[in-house]
Protein backbone atom coordinates (compact mmCIF):
# COMPACT_ATOMS: atom_id res chain seq x y z
CA UNK A 1 0.00 0.00 0.00
CA UNK A 2 1.26 3.35 -0.48
CA UNK A 3 0.41 6.33 1.37
CA UNK A 4 0.88 9.91 1.36
CA UNK A 5 0.72 12.93 3.82
CA UNK A 6 0.34 16.34 1.52
CA UNK A 7 0.01 19.62 2.48
CA UNK A 8 2.34 19.25 5.39
CA UNK A 9 5.29 20.99 7.44
CA UNK A 10 8.06 18.88 7.82
CA UNK A 11 11.18 18.50 10.26
CA UNK A 12 13.69 15.82 8.50
CA UNK A 13 16.37 15.86 11.48
CA UNK A 14 18.84 15.51 7.66
CA UNK A 15 20.92 17.70 7.55
CA UNK A 16 21.36 17.79 4.08
CA UNK A 17 17.31 18.86 4.30
CA UNK A 18 16.25 19.57 7.83
CA UNK A 19 12.97 21.57 7.33
CA UNK A 20 10.64 21.59 4.52
CA UNK A 21 7.63 24.42 4.88
CA UNK A 22 5.01 22.75 3.05
CA UNK A 23 5.10 19.01 1.18
CA UNK A 24 4.77 15.64 1.05
CA UNK A 25 6.25 11.98 2.59
CA UNK A 26 5.47 8.86 0.49
CA UNK A 27 5.01 5.74 2.40
CA UNK A 28 5.64 2.28 0.78
CA UNK A 29 5.02 -0.73 2.60
CA UNK A 30 7.56 -0.40 6.23
CA UNK A 31 9.68 2.54 4.24
CA UNK A 32 9.55 6.59 3.25
CA UNK A 33 9.55 6.22 -0.46
CA UNK A 34 9.57 10.53 -1.35
CA UNK A 35 9.90 13.30 0.43
CA UNK A 36 9.27 16.10 -1.20
CA UNK A 37 8.21 20.41 -1.51
CA UNK A 38 4.91 20.98 -3.17
CA UNK A 39 1.87 19.10 -3.93
CA UNK A 40 2.83 15.01 -4.41
CA UNK A 41 3.31 14.07 -8.12
CA UNK A 42 0.99 10.78 -8.26
CA UNK A 43 -2.32 9.12 -6.70
CA UNK A 44 -2.33 7.08 -3.84
CA UNK A 45 -4.08 4.28 -2.03
CA UNK A 46 -4.47 6.68 1.45
CA UNK A 47 -3.88 10.27 1.48
CA UNK A 48 -3.82 11.51 4.61
CA UNK A 49 -4.26 15.64 5.18
CA UNK A 50 -1.08 17.53 6.89
CA UNK A 51 -2.76 21.17 6.68
CA UNK A 52 -1.80 22.67 9.83
CA UNK A 53 0.01 19.49 10.60
CA UNK A 54 4.22 19.17 11.20
CA UNK A 55 5.42 15.76 10.48
CA UNK A 56 8.71 14.76 12.28
CA UNK A 57 10.68 11.43 13.23
CA UNK A 58 8.89 9.97 16.40
CA UNK A 59 11.17 9.97 19.60
CA UNK A 60 13.08 7.34 20.98
CA UNK A 61 13.12 6.79 24.49
CA UNK A 62 16.45 5.18 24.96
CA UNK A 63 15.87 4.24 28.77
CA UNK A 64 13.17 3.07 30.53
CA UNK A 65 11.55 0.03 31.97
CA UNK A 66 8.16 -0.02 30.91
CA UNK A 67 5.97 -2.15 33.02
CA UNK A 68 7.27 0.12 35.79
CA UNK A 69 3.88 2.03 34.87
CA UNK A 70 2.04 -0.16 37.29
CA UNK A 71 3.76 1.06 40.20
CA UNK A 72 3.32 4.75 39.08
CA UNK A 73 3.32 6.80 42.07
CA UNK A 74 3.37 4.00 44.47
CA UNK A 75 6.67 5.30 46.09
CA UNK A 76 7.87 9.43 45.44
CA UNK A 77 10.02 11.46 46.87
CA UNK A 78 13.26 9.11 48.22
CA UNK A 79 16.79 8.82 47.11
CA UNK A 80 17.70 5.95 44.98
CA UNK A 81 18.75 3.23 46.92
CA UNK A 82 15.87 3.65 49.41
CA UNK A 83 13.58 3.62 46.95
CA UNK A 84 14.49 0.49 45.33
CA UNK A 85 15.67 -1.35 48.47
CA UNK A 86 12.32 -0.53 50.78
CA UNK A 87 9.61 0.13 48.32
CA UNK A 88 10.28 -1.15 44.62
CA UNK A 89 11.96 -4.15 44.67
CA UNK A 90 9.75 -5.47 47.63
CA UNK A 91 6.90 -4.51 44.72
CA UNK A 92 8.41 -5.88 42.04
CA UNK A 93 8.69 -9.39 43.77
CA UNK A 94 4.91 -9.99 43.69
CA UNK A 95 4.77 -9.10 39.47
CA UNK A 96 3.14 -11.86 37.22
CA UNK A 97 4.14 -12.25 33.86
CA UNK A 98 0.50 -11.15 32.95
CA UNK A 99 0.81 -8.37 35.27
CA UNK A 100 4.35 -6.93 33.30
CA UNK A 101 1.97 -7.35 30.08
CA UNK A 102 -0.65 -5.24 30.96
CA UNK A 103 2.08 -3.02 32.37
CA UNK A 104 3.98 -2.41 29.13
CA UNK A 105 0.67 -2.50 27.14
CA UNK A 106 -0.15 0.91 29.65
CA UNK A 107 3.19 2.20 28.73
CA UNK A 108 3.17 1.60 25.04
CA UNK A 109 -0.40 3.27 25.23
CA UNK A 110 1.58 6.38 27.00
CA UNK A 111 4.24 6.54 24.74
CA UNK A 112 2.25 6.65 21.42
CA UNK A 113 -0.03 8.75 22.44
CA UNK A 114 3.27 11.10 22.88
CA UNK A 115 4.96 10.88 19.96
CA UNK A 116 7.67 8.03 20.88
CA UNK A 117 7.88 5.28 17.88
CA UNK A 118 10.52 2.94 19.50
CA UNK A 119 11.79 2.67 22.94
CA UNK A 120 14.68 0.64 25.07
CA UNK A 121 13.72 -1.41 27.33
CA UNK A 122 14.89 -3.58 30.58
CA UNK A 123 13.29 -5.53 32.66
CA UNK A 124 12.06 -9.09 33.62
CA UNK A 125 9.64 -11.44 31.41
CA UNK A 126 10.85 -9.95 28.10
CA UNK A 127 8.78 -12.32 26.27
CA UNK A 128 5.67 -10.87 27.49
CA UNK A 129 7.39 -7.48 27.24
CA UNK A 130 8.37 -8.97 23.57
CA UNK A 131 4.52 -10.19 22.91
CA UNK A 132 3.10 -6.46 23.78
CA UNK A 133 5.27 -4.62 21.44
CA UNK A 134 4.19 -7.36 18.52
CA UNK A 135 0.81 -6.46 19.47
CA UNK A 136 1.42 -2.69 19.45
CA UNK A 137 2.73 -2.30 16.35
CA UNK A 138 5.87 -0.63 18.41
CA UNK A 139 9.64 -0.19 17.69
CA UNK A 140 11.42 -1.80 21.00
CA UNK A 141 15.11 -2.85 21.72
CA UNK A 142 14.40 -5.10 24.68
CA UNK A 143 16.93 -6.52 27.39
CA UNK A 144 16.11 -8.98 30.00
CA UNK A 145 17.33 -7.48 33.03
CA UNK A 146 20.08 -8.88 35.43
CA UNK A 147 20.70 -8.81 38.72
CA UNK A 148 24.44 -10.84 39.40
CA UNK A 149 23.87 -11.20 42.65
CA UNK A 150 21.18 -13.33 44.24
CA UNK A 151 19.26 -17.13 43.01
CA UNK A 152 18.15 -16.00 40.00
CA UNK A 153 21.59 -15.02 38.41
CA UNK A 154 22.66 -18.16 36.45
CA UNK A 155 18.58 -18.42 35.26
CA UNK A 156 19.01 -14.62 34.52
CA UNK A 157 21.73 -15.35 31.80
CA UNK A 158 19.81 -18.79 30.70
CA UNK A 159 16.54 -16.50 30.10
CA UNK A 160 19.04 -13.30 28.31
CA UNK A 161 20.67 -16.09 25.51
CA UNK A 162 17.03 -17.65 25.50
CA UNK A 163 15.35 -14.13 24.83
CA UNK A 164 18.26 -13.11 22.17
CA UNK A 165 17.16 -16.53 20.29
CA UNK A 166 13.70 -16.32 20.07
CA UNK A 167 13.18 -12.54 19.60
CA UNK A 168 16.27 -10.81 17.88
CA UNK A 169 14.99 -9.50 14.96
CA UNK A 170 11.34 -10.33 15.72
CA UNK A 171 7.95 -8.83 15.19
CA UNK A 172 8.60 -8.41 11.17
CA UNK A 173 12.12 -6.88 12.48
CA UNK A 174 10.81 -4.05 15.22
CA UNK A 175 12.26 -6.04 17.68
CA UNK A 176 16.19 -5.76 18.40
CA UNK A 177 17.27 -7.87 21.76
CA UNK A 178 20.49 -6.44 23.70
CA UNK A 179 21.91 -7.72 27.32
CA UNK A 180 20.66 -6.32 30.53
CA UNK A 181 23.07 -6.19 33.23
CA UNK A 182 21.13 -4.30 35.76
CA UNK A 183 24.44 -2.08 37.00
CA UNK A 184 28.37 -2.48 38.25
CA UNK A 185 26.47 -2.66 42.17
CA UNK A 186 24.03 -5.14 41.39
CA UNK A 187 26.76 -7.31 38.71
CA UNK A 188 29.96 -8.34 40.04
CA UNK A 189 33.01 -8.38 37.62
CA UNK A 190 32.54 -12.17 37.53
CA UNK A 191 29.10 -11.82 36.37
CA UNK A 192 30.21 -9.13 34.14
CA UNK A 193 32.35 -11.33 32.61
CA UNK A 194 29.77 -14.03 31.62
CA UNK A 195 27.43 -10.88 30.13
CA UNK A 196 30.47 -10.35 27.94
CA UNK A 197 31.13 -14.17 26.64
CA UNK A 198 27.36 -13.82 25.97
CA UNK A 199 27.60 -11.06 24.14
CA UNK A 200 30.68 -12.67 22.40
CA UNK A 201 28.34 -15.42 21.59
CA UNK A 202 25.80 -13.78 20.38
CA UNK A 203 26.94 -10.28 18.77
CA UNK A 204 23.80 -8.68 21.42
CA UNK A 205 24.82 -5.10 22.71
CA UNK A 206 24.78 -4.37 26.30
CA UNK A 207 22.41 -2.02 28.19
CA UNK A 208 23.04 -1.10 31.98
CA UNK A 209 22.93 1.80 34.55
CA UNK A 210 26.12 3.21 34.94
CA UNK A 211 27.08 6.00 37.76
CA UNK A 212 23.55 7.26 38.41
CA UNK A 213 24.72 8.44 42.24
CA UNK A 214 27.17 9.01 44.24
CA UNK A 215 26.48 6.22 46.38
CA UNK A 216 27.27 4.18 43.65
CA UNK A 217 30.62 6.22 42.35
CA UNK A 218 31.62 5.98 46.15
CA UNK A 219 30.93 2.18 46.55
CA UNK A 220 32.69 1.15 43.21
CA UNK A 221 35.64 3.23 43.98
CA UNK A 222 35.84 1.67 47.55
CA UNK A 223 35.68 -1.60 46.20
CA UNK A 224 37.52 -1.95 43.35
CA UNK A 225 40.22 1.65 43.17
CA UNK A 226 38.11 2.83 40.03
CA UNK A 227 35.08 5.30 39.07
CA UNK A 228 32.67 2.82 37.57
CA UNK A 229 33.40 4.34 33.84
CA UNK A 230 37.22 3.14 34.77
CA UNK A 231 36.06 -0.55 36.17
CA UNK A 232 33.70 -1.13 33.52
CA UNK A 233 36.55 -0.69 31.03
CA UNK A 234 38.97 -2.77 32.91
CA UNK A 235 36.37 -5.29 32.67
CA UNK A 236 35.93 -5.07 29.03
CA UNK A 237 32.59 -4.03 28.56
CA UNK A 238 33.24 -1.35 26.45
CA UNK A 239 34.76 -4.18 23.74
CA UNK A 240 31.42 -4.45 22.99
CA UNK A 241 28.53 -2.15 21.80
CA UNK A 242 27.27 -0.59 25.03
CA UNK A 243 23.90 1.39 26.11
CA UNK A 244 24.90 3.60 29.24
CA UNK A 245 21.68 4.90 31.46
CA UNK A 246 22.54 7.98 33.60
CA UNK A 247 26.39 8.35 33.43
CA UNK A 248 25.50 11.05 36.09
CA UNK A 249 28.77 11.16 37.79
CA UNK A 250 31.71 11.54 35.83
CA UNK A 251 35.25 12.39 35.56
CA UNK A 252 37.08 13.75 32.88
CA UNK A 253 38.80 10.63 32.65
CA UNK A 254 35.25 8.94 32.55
CA UNK A 255 34.15 11.15 29.56
CA UNK A 256 37.48 10.61 27.27
CA UNK A 257 37.37 6.51 28.10
CA UNK A 258 33.37 7.15 26.50
CA UNK A 259 34.15 8.96 24.01
CA UNK A 260 37.34 6.54 23.12
CA UNK A 261 35.08 3.56 23.19
CA UNK A 262 31.82 5.26 21.80
CA UNK A 263 30.16 4.44 24.51
CA UNK A 264 26.17 5.66 24.03
CA UNK A 265 24.44 7.22 27.04
CA UNK A 266 21.05 7.50 27.66
CA UNK A 267 20.34 10.88 29.46
CA UNK A 268 17.55 10.60 31.88
CA UNK A 269 16.97 14.16 33.17
CA UNK A 270 13.39 14.09 34.96
CA UNK A 271 14.46 10.89 36.91
CA UNK A 272 17.68 12.18 37.95
CA UNK A 273 15.99 15.00 39.09
CA UNK A 274 13.33 13.33 41.17
CA UNK A 275 15.51 11.13 42.51
CA UNK A 276 18.57 13.94 43.37
CA UNK A 277 20.87 11.37 41.47
CA UNK A 278 23.22 14.72 39.99
CA UNK A 279 23.30 16.38 36.79
CA UNK A 280 24.70 14.63 34.00
CA UNK A 281 27.51 16.73 32.24
CA UNK A 282 26.21 16.11 29.28
CA UNK A 283 27.39 19.58 27.16
CA UNK A 284 30.69 17.86 28.11
CA UNK A 285 29.84 14.51 27.13
CA UNK A 286 28.38 15.84 23.44
CA UNK A 287 31.71 18.33 23.50
CA UNK A 288 33.84 15.49 23.82
CA UNK A 289 32.10 13.66 21.05
CA UNK A 290 30.03 11.45 23.07
CA UNK A 291 26.43 10.40 21.68
CA UNK A 292 23.97 11.41 24.25
CA UNK A 293 19.84 10.04 23.90
CA UNK A 294 17.43 11.30 26.06
CA UNK A 295 15.42 8.49 28.14
CA UNK A 296 12.74 8.66 31.04
CA UNK A 297 13.85 5.64 32.65
CA UNK A 298 10.26 4.16 34.33
CA UNK A 299 7.13 5.44 35.43
CA UNK A 300 8.02 5.15 38.99
CA UNK A 301 10.47 7.72 38.63
CA UNK A 302 9.23 10.02 36.32
CA UNK A 303 6.49 9.38 36.75
CA UNK A 304 5.47 9.78 33.16
CA UNK A 305 7.13 8.10 30.05
CA UNK A 306 6.91 11.35 27.72
CA UNK A 307 9.29 12.79 25.71
CA UNK A 308 8.28 16.09 25.02
CA UNK A 309 8.66 17.13 28.38
CA UNK A 310 12.17 15.39 28.89
CA UNK A 311 13.57 17.19 25.83
CA UNK A 312 11.90 20.21 27.56
CA UNK A 313 13.75 19.48 30.78
CA UNK A 314 16.71 18.52 29.49
CA UNK A 315 17.08 21.76 27.78
CA UNK A 316 16.26 23.73 31.02
CA UNK A 317 18.09 21.65 33.18
CA UNK A 318 21.45 22.78 31.81
CA UNK A 319 21.13 26.22 30.57
CA UNK A 320 20.04 26.74 34.31
CA UNK A 321 23.00 24.18 35.53
CA UNK A 322 25.60 26.09 33.48
CA UNK A 323 23.88 29.54 33.48
CA UNK A 324 23.99 29.65 29.82
CA UNK A 325 21.23 30.25 27.67
CA UNK A 326 23.01 28.76 25.06
CA UNK A 327 23.59 25.15 25.90
CA UNK A 328 21.32 22.53 24.45
CA UNK A 329 19.71 24.75 22.14
CA UNK A 330 15.93 23.15 20.68
CA UNK A 331 17.34 21.61 17.63
CA UNK A 332 20.14 19.87 19.91
CA UNK A 333 17.54 18.45 22.20
CA UNK A 334 15.34 17.45 19.23
CA UNK A 335 18.52 15.61 18.01
CA UNK A 336 18.97 13.93 21.05
CA UNK A 337 15.34 12.61 21.12
CA UNK A 338 15.51 11.51 17.62
CA UNK A 339 19.11 10.97 15.62
CA UNK A 340 20.96 10.19 18.38
CA UNK A 341 18.48 7.93 19.72
CA UNK A 342 18.33 5.77 16.55
CA UNK A 343 22.43 5.73 16.85
CA UNK A 344 22.54 4.74 20.87
CA UNK A 345 20.58 1.66 20.21
CA UNK A 346 22.15 0.63 16.91
CA UNK A 347 19.18 1.78 14.73
CA UNK A 348 20.81 4.80 12.59
CA UNK A 349 20.15 3.21 9.44
CA UNK A 350 16.59 2.79 9.96
CA UNK A 351 15.00 5.39 11.86
CA UNK A 352 15.73 9.17 13.10
CA UNK A 353 15.79 11.19 10.70
CA UNK A 354 13.28 11.31 7.83
CA UNK A 355 14.61 10.06 4.36
CA UNK A 356 14.15 8.31 1.47
CA UNK A 357 15.00 4.78 1.93
CA UNK A 358 14.74 4.80 5.51
CA UNK A 359 11.70 3.51 8.00
CA UNK A 360 8.29 4.92 8.43
CA UNK A 361 8.71 5.82 12.03
CA UNK A 362 6.84 9.59 11.67
CA UNK A 363 4.57 11.44 13.99
CA UNK A 364 2.06 14.20 13.03
CA UNK A 365 1.57 16.91 15.55
CA UNK A 366 -1.24 19.42 15.48
CA UNK A 367 0.16 23.27 14.77
CA UNK A 368 -3.78 24.76 15.04
CA UNK A 369 -3.06 25.15 18.96
CA UNK A 370 -2.41 28.74 20.53
CA UNK A 371 0.39 27.56 22.30
CA UNK A 372 2.16 26.40 18.92
CA UNK A 373 1.45 29.77 17.72
CA UNK A 374 3.07 32.08 16.01
CA UNK A 375 5.40 29.51 14.31
CA UNK A 376 8.83 31.55 13.65
CA UNK A 377 10.80 28.03 14.81
CA UNK A 378 9.16 25.07 14.74
CA UNK A 379 11.73 23.19 16.75
CA UNK A 380 11.84 25.35 19.30
CA UNK A 381 7.56 24.91 19.59
CA UNK A 382 8.49 21.30 19.82
CA UNK A 383 10.68 21.21 23.11
CA UNK A 384 9.44 24.23 24.43
CA UNK A 385 5.71 24.48 24.12
CA UNK A 386 4.05 21.28 22.62
CA UNK A 387 2.24 18.71 24.69
CA UNK A 388 1.49 15.20 24.55
CA UNK A 389 -2.20 16.36 23.52
CA UNK A 390 -0.52 17.48 20.54
CA UNK A 391 0.63 14.64 18.72
CA UNK A 392 -2.50 13.73 16.38
CA UNK A 393 -1.07 10.88 14.25
CA UNK A 394 1.66 8.12 14.66
CA UNK A 395 2.92 6.20 12.37
CA UNK A 396 5.69 3.13 12.56
CA UNK A 397 6.63 0.50 10.24
CA UNK A 398 4.59 2.38 7.66
CA UNK A 399 1.37 1.12 9.74
CA UNK A 400 -0.59 4.23 11.03
CA UNK A 401 -0.70 2.92 14.98
CA UNK A 402 -2.64 6.18 16.01
CA UNK A 403 -4.53 8.63 13.91
CA UNK A 404 -6.46 11.66 14.87
CA UNK A 405 -5.66 11.05 18.77
CA UNK A 406 -6.96 7.43 18.28
CA UNK A 407 -4.64 4.01 18.45
CA UNK A 408 -5.71 1.30 16.32
CA UNK A 409 -3.87 -1.90 17.51
CA UNK A 410 -5.04 -2.02 20.34
CA UNK A 411 -8.06 -1.06 22.72
CA UNK A 412 -6.80 1.97 25.35
CA UNK A 413 -10.06 1.61 27.48
CA UNK A 414 -9.41 -2.02 28.22
CA UNK A 415 -5.59 -1.26 28.90
CA UNK A 416 -6.02 1.45 31.42
CA UNK A 417 -9.02 -0.89 33.35
CA UNK A 418 -6.25 -4.12 32.93
CA UNK A 419 -3.68 -1.63 34.54
CA UNK A 420 -5.77 -0.40 37.57
CA UNK A 421 -7.26 -3.76 38.10
CA UNK A 422 -3.60 -5.40 38.90
CA UNK A 423 -2.54 -1.74 41.28
CA UNK A 424 -5.07 -3.02 43.18
CA UNK A 425 -4.33 -6.80 43.13
CA UNK A 426 -0.42 -5.63 44.00
CA UNK A 427 -1.66 -3.29 46.84
CA UNK A 428 -3.32 -6.50 48.35
CA UNK A 429 -0.75 -8.67 47.68
CA UNK A 430 1.84 -5.98 49.56
CA UNK A 431 -0.63 -5.75 52.27
CA UNK A 432 -0.87 -9.91 52.93
CA UNK A 433 2.82 -10.14 52.91
C1 LIG B 1 16.91 -5.83 36.47
S1 LIG B 1 15.49 -5.18 35.69
C2 LIG B 1 15.61 -3.44 35.97
C3 LIG B 1 15.60 -3.05 37.42
O1 LIG B 1 15.98 -1.70 37.48
C4 LIG B 1 15.24 -1.08 38.49
N1 LIG B 1 15.29 0.37 38.31
C5 LIG B 1 14.32 1.22 37.96
N2 LIG B 1 14.78 2.47 37.91
C6 LIG B 1 16.08 2.40 38.24
C7 LIG B 1 17.10 3.35 38.37
O2 LIG B 1 16.90 4.64 38.16
N3 LIG B 1 18.32 2.94 38.73
C8 LIG B 1 18.57 1.64 38.98
N4 LIG B 1 17.64 0.68 38.88
C9 LIG B 1 16.41 1.07 38.52
C10 LIG B 1 13.88 -1.68 38.36
O3 LIG B 1 13.11 -1.44 39.48
C11 LIG B 1 14.25 -3.13 38.10
O4 LIG B 1 14.38 -3.81 39.32
ZN1 LIG C 1 16.68 2.64 34.81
Amino acid sequence: MELVIRDVSIITMDEERPFIEKGYIVVKGDKIEEIGEGEPPYNYDRILEGRDKLAMPGFINTHTHAAMTLLRSYADDLPLMEWLQNKIWPLEEKLTPEYIYWGTMLAIAEMIKSGTTAFADMYFCMEEVARAVEKTGIRAVLSRGMVGIGPQADLALKESEEFIKNWHNGAGGRITAMLGPHAPYTCPPDYLKKVLTLAEKTGAGIHIHVAETNTEFRDIKKAYGKTPVEHLESIGLFEHKVLAAHCVHLTENDIDIMARYDVGVAHNPESNMKLASGIAPVPQLLEAGVTVALGTDGAASNNNLDMLQEMRSCALLHKVNSMDPTVIPAYTALKMATVNGARVLGLEDKVGQLKEGMKADFILIDLDKPHMNPRYDLAANVVYAAQAGDVDTVIIDGNIVMENKVIKTFDEEEVIARANFIARQLVRKRQGS
